[in-house]
């Protein structure tokens, strides 16, 4: 390997937040590299990638897939969930149209009826070597659970004004970045990803 991994989304701020977590570079053994670079340069595409239906190793696999195809080599992508146990976990996978459709305010406001606001935060990433047909997808889960408040905090990504991780007294939103970023679905994912690729077994 050496190749750049291309990540592909079309969302910034994911995007944002891997290259603060993980850096520009790909995790790597030391001495695997073979070509002249002395890293895996991690670079990115802004891509809208099919919004695939199923379960999130499902939706990662295809999404690999899909993405290794078109930058014709190594490709990096993730999936992001949000799960309301209240409803069995949904939104789940499908999160991205709630959002879109109703905010954080709105998100806030379907649990009106339920006692139990407690949900949690899935992330997937979904790494494919090759564009080959039989390239298998290698996926990495990260959670983080917390409970669904009426929305605090700078409203530029998503979901995080209403998501209060367990044991804090702030939203995603409210935090510091470098806190988010230790104890995100998305860092739990990355800790995994880095920890395949640079173990020795
Ligand atoms: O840490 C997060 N904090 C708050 N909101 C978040 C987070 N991570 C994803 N989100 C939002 C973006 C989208 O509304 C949905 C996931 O949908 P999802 O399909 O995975 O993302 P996307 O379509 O924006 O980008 P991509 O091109 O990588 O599929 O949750
Ligand atoms: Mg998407």
């Amino acid at each position: 390997m050496g190749e750049p991994v291309v990540f592909v989304t079309g969302n910034s701020k994911k995007l944002e937040e891997v290259t603060q977590i993980l850096g520009q570079k790909f995790p790597h053994k030391e001495g695997e590299i073979t070509s002249s670079a002395s890293f895996i340069p991690l670079v990115s595409k802004k891509l809208d990638l099919p919004e695939y239906q199923g379960d999130s190793d499902y939706i990662c696999k295809q999404k690999a897939k899909a993405a290794a195809k078109i930058v014709n080599g190594p490709a990096l992508v993730e999936d992001s969930c949000l799960c309301f146990n209240a409803m069995g976990g949904l939104p789940g996978p499908y999160i991205k149209w709630f959002q879109d459709t109703l905010g954080a305010e709105g998100l806030h406001r379907m649990l009106t009826g339920w006692e139990d606001k407690s949900a949690y935060a899935l992330c997937t990433f979904g790494f494919c070597a090759s564009s080959d047909d039989d390239c298998e997808v290698l996926l990495f889960r990260g959670r983080t659970d917390g409970i669904i408040v009426s929305p605090r905090g700078p409203g530029d990504f998503g979901w995080d004004p209403c998501f209060q991780p367990s044991g804090y007294e702030l939203t995603f939103a409210e935090m510091p970045k470098d806190e988010k970023n230790k104890i995100s679905h998305r860092s739990r994912a990355l800790a995994k990803l880095r920890e395949h690729f640079t173990s020795s077994n």
